[in-house]
């Protein structure tokens, strides 16, 4: 879809930005371009959308030389996300949206419908959100009217300079992960700068890690964190492989644990047989966990009590497939021993528990699976039980 053919970029003052950079990203794929400041992946990124024309080299958009195209038509194929959105003050944030498609020649009712559509895709309430200014929201809020502005026009790539870097961690995360989820939806080819090699990993389906005008490794995340190219790569994806890996490891089935199961309606039994047992309703989805103390210290009442009674909620749990570090965030958050696994294609359907000793086990088998490239469930580990 983009191609980039021995591209150079040297500046006026003699400044090699970009030096014979070639690589394609393919229909639908989403590249992250993660270095260290100056390292060219700004120029890079405005050299697709002719706001920087390269000294040497070709750049092909779906087949087409670009340097043949009309820069505004070509803009109009290229949405365009920034860290400082560029909102107008004096328009509403629905106004804001619906500007591109408007100055494309929709009808204005039509592009408004359709900037209300695209608010609510990226999480705002176009009721509660639409007749704001900017100034009326957050940071979070604004980058998210960034995203909603730059798919208005439906353009089949999007290129996004730093566009979650102004906002706080907690908030980027979410941006993160609200973002993966449209991407899911709309499938955009998606050019992505960043300076950080986490937000990297969790977004790239690959890796473009630059050196000094050059990238030094293209590649996916588990390779650039498994298999760093060079010297260069293993530096900046730096000594803490291990966490970074917990971000890019699913929680898989295989990694859970079984642990004894009571349903709500059940009487309460006298021995859980284990510390604590979890707890179903009837159509076996979580409810909640009972305490083995919970269940034997009843006294007179026991013998009518059920499991109902005595259960407590369950807020510790994921969805399979969420990353090991959602389910460490999530332990730490909850102070919780272990988290319930749903099944996320089933309503609420328990799978298992994944513990802390199972998720080290999971993120030494993924490492390993890397070293050996093969699938993770392939890869034995020692295992230590938890219970
Ligand atoms: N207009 C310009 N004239 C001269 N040199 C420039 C110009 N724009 C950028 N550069 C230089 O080109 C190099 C690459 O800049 P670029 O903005 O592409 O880097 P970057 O990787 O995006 O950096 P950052 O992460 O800090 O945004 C830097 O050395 C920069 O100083």
């Amino acid at each position: 879809m983009i191609r980039f053919e021995h591209v150079t970029k040297r500046y006026a003052d003699g400044t090699t930005a970009v030096d014979d950079l070639s690589f394609e990203v393919a229909e639908g794929e989403l590249v992250t371009l993660v270095g260290p400041s100056g390292c060219g992946k700004t120029t890079t990124m405005k050299m697709v959308n002719r706001l920087i024309e390269p000294s040497e080299g070709r750049i092909f958009l779906d087949g087409e030389d670009i340097s043949t195209v009309d820069p505004v038509q070509l803009r109009r194929r290229i949405g365009y996300v920034i860290q400082q959105v560029g909102l107008f003050p004096h328009k509403t944030v629905l106004e804001n949206t619906a500007t591109v498609p408007h100055l494309l020649g929709v009808k204005r009712a039509k592009a408004r419908e359709r900037a209300a559509e695209l608010l609510d895709l990226v999480g705002l309430d176009p009721k509660v959100h639409g007749a704001r200014y900017p100034e009326q929201l957050s940071g979070g809020q604004r980058q998210r009217v960034g995203v909603a502005r730059a798919l208005a026009a439906d353009p089949p790539v999007l290129l996004m300079d730093e566009p979650f870097g102004a906002v706080d961690p907690v908030v980027r995360e979410r941006l993160q992960n609200e973002f993966l989820k449209l991407q899911s939806q709309v499938r955009k080819t998606v050019l992505f700068v960043t300076h950080d090699i986490e937000e990297a990993v969790r977004l790239g389906d690959r890796i473009a890690v630059y050196g000094q005008g050059r990238i030094e490794q293209l590649d996916a995340p588990a390779a650039v964190l498994g298999a760093p190219a060079t010297p260069y790569v293993a530096d900046f994806v730096g000594a803490d492989r291990g966490l970074k890996r917990l971000s890019v490891t699913p929680i898989e089935e295989g990694d859970l644990e079984q642990p004894p199961v009571v349903r709500l309606d059940d009487p309460l039994p006298r021995d859980l047989g284990a510390p604590w047992a979890v707890v179903l309703d009837g159509a076996g989805d979580l409810h909640g966990w009972i305490s083995a103390e919970r269940a034997a210290l009843t006294g007179e009442g026991a013998r009518k009590a059920t499991v109902r009674e005595h259960a407590r909620r369950m807020e510790a749990w994921l969805p399979l497939g969420a990353s090991l570090k959602q389910a460490f965030a999530t332990m730490l958050q909850h102070d919780a021993g272990w988290i319930a696994v749903i099944d996320p294609e089933g309503a609420g359907r328990f799978l298992g528990v994944l513990t802390p000793a199972r998720l080290h086990e999971a993120l030494r088998r993924s490492i390993d699976a890397d070293a050996q490239a093969v699938p993770r469930t392939e890869v034995e580990v020692e295992t230590v039980s938890s219970r």
